[in-house]
């Protein structure tokens, strides 16, 4: 491997070299809605490894960075008689994951991150480990398995026997007490939706939350949350960083709308999917049993529409998927009620998915509306699922020759608030293991995901600089399109302005090929190459 990276290496501690990349990772924009942190003028430099044919190892902070001298133990998991018999248990400390998955005989390799999973040394001492969690920001099918996980993991692989969790998200660290964890009082929590630490938004104040972890000797800090949380983790870091602590900040990602952007897909999503095709089907079971029947169903997915996306392909009973993302009108030629007449004159009934973020500029047009903002600073959005089924009533009260029946079943908070399915729950015991596999070996200020199928360490400004969002000029839309047959409400100069859009932004001409597929739909699309 070239060297090009950053910071002086100590013994031991992962590959760092020469000076790549010293660009502030932490943008004031980053922070934005957040209170102004006293770290951001500490804010760490991007560790930047190059090697052969263009590969750039993004790397992730380690608590050597800033305290050099820090001893190694060996890793309590090689005495462990679960994993005794496994070969090469231990991550190569060489091994990385791909960004990009799709490649041509000559593209350049581009970025990777470092694979996660047990090192053979550690940077802790099982007996002084203070381990505490947290869950923020909305709820999500998965978040008491990973927090089953994580005390578990910690408990049985590492020996660690302090593990507390924060009650009520971040206020919580500085207005509660904290809660004992064992693996006796979690046994049976992934069994049910939720999170048992409970929850909430806004409320984070960098300088309280780490004088928190200092007062309570908090040496690892696993913070549970989407992409608000993750930024609220990365300048967490930084303020502990900046205090010199030997505490590890690592962020496991979370949120049912799969808005995060490098990672495969966030916990839950799955499950959601699965859940949202009980509504669905009780949306076509109504709408079959009446004279033109209308089901409107409404989906999470505030500004990424995944949820509908997948939903809408999973059920094949779906007439017209609308997402945020795919801007619609509803009068004149090519329009949603023409479109909803012509359904109904062919098959007599039909269904429309919603997501909650789609159409809410025709909404706010339509009816006056000032912005409003929820305790984190998300905009508050307006009912889509209500004034569309409003619309389309209006739309035929006009055609008296036309009567319909229209169901609106809105199930948003019954998707997020149920237990994960069985997947869900391998997919967050993987991603506990990981992170606490990461915090042992010392590396901080990261998040853990799977990247094209395997888990990796990703610092946290790659995905908190930009969004996860389906892109409507990639296949998997175009399969959305195919199964319904919906109208695509653009015009040609419309499709071809935002190809352009996307060439813009992402400097190539082959989405698939962009920063490893950053097209999100393909990579929503498991590790699988786009077929
Ligand atoms: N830029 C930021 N800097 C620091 N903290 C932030 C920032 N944005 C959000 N937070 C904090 O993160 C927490 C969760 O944020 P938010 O309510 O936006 O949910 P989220 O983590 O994005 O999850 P989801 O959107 O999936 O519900 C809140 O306590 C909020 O104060
Ligand atoms: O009502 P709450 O808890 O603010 O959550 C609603 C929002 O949370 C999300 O589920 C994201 O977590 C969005 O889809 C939705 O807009
Ligand atoms: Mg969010």
């Amino acid at each position: 491997m070239e060297a090009v990276g950053v910071t002086p290496a100590p013994v031991a501690a992962p590959e760092k070299k020469k000076l790549l990349d010293l660009k502030d990772p932490f943008p004031a924009a980053a922070n934005s809605g957040a209170k102004a942190s006293s770290a951001s003028k500490w804010a760490t430099k991007k560790k930047l490894v190059g090697g052969d044919a263009g590969y750039v190892l993004e790397d992730v902070p380690h608590l050597t960075d800033y305290m050099p001298q820090l001893p190694t133990y060996p890793n309590p998991l090689q005495d462990n008689p679960a994993y005794s018999v496994v070969k090469q248990y231990f991550v190569n400390p060489d091994d990385t994951v791909t960004q990009k998955i799709v490649v041509h005989k000559t593209s350049a390799r581009g970025t990777h991150f470092r694979r996660a999973g047990p090192r053979q040394r550690v940077y802790f001492q099982s007996d002084e480990v203070n381990a505490a969690i947290v869950t923020c920001g909305g709820l999500c099918p998965g978040l008491n398995t990973v927090i089953r996980e994580l005390v578990c993991g910690l408990y049985d692989m590492y020996g660690v026997s302090s593990v507390v969790g924060i009650e009520g998200g971040y206020k919580g660290f500085y207005s509660k007490n904290t809660v004992a964890l064992t693996p006796k009082s979690v046994n049976d929590i992934h069994k049910r939706g939720g999170t048992v630490l409970g929850t909430s938004r806004g409320g984070h104040d960098t300088a309280k939350i780490v004088d928190c972890l200092q007062d309570r000797g908090i040496n690892q800090v696993y913070i549970i949350g989407g992409d608000g949380t993750q930024k609220g983790a990365s300048v967490i870091y930084e303020e502990v960083r900046r205090r010199g602590l030997k505490c590890s900040v690592v962020g496991v990602p979370k949120t049912i709308d799969n808005d995060i952007a490098v990672i495969d897909k966030s916990f839950g999503f799955d499950t959601a999917v699965e859940e949202a095709q009980r509504a669905i089907n009780a949306a076509h079971v109504e709408a079959e049993s009446a004279e033109n029947g209308i089901g409107v169903v409404k989906l999470m997915g505030r500004n990424s529409g995944f949820i509908a996306m997948y939903a809408t392909l999973a059920s094949r009973d779906v007439d017209c998927c609308l997402i945020p993302e795919s801007p619609f009108y509803l009068e004149g030629k090519g329009g949603l009620l023409e479109f909803v007449e012509r359904r109904l004159k062919d098959n007599g009934h039909m269904v429309i998915v919603v997501a909650e973020g789609a159409g809410q500029d025709l909404i706010a047009r339509s009816m006056n509306f000032v912005d409003t903002q929820d305790a984190s600073g998300n905009k508050l959005l307006l009912d889509v699922g209500l004034w569309l089924s409003q619309k389309i009533k209006d739309h035929f009260k006009k055609k008296p020759s036309f009567p319909i029946t229209l169901k609106y079943i809105d199930p948003t908070y019954m998707i997020r608030a149920v237990r994960s399915n069985a997947s869900d729950n391998v997919y967050c015991t993987l991603l506990a293991h990981s992170a606490l596999h990461g915090a042992m070996a010392g590396y901080t200020g990261f998040t853990v995901a799977p990247v094209n199928g395997r888990h990796a360490y990703i610092p946290f400004y790659r995905i908190t600089e930009k969004q996860n969002k389906v892109v409507i000029t990639d296949r998997m839309w175009a399969r959305v399109l195919c199964s319904t047959n919906q109208p695509c409400f653009l015009s040609h100069e419309d499709v071809e302005n935002m190809k352009h859009d996307d060439d813009e932004h992402h400097h190539m001409h082959n989405t698939q090929l962009l920063e490893g597929g950053s097209s999100p739909v393909s990579k929503c699309n498991g590790s699988a190459a786009a077929v």
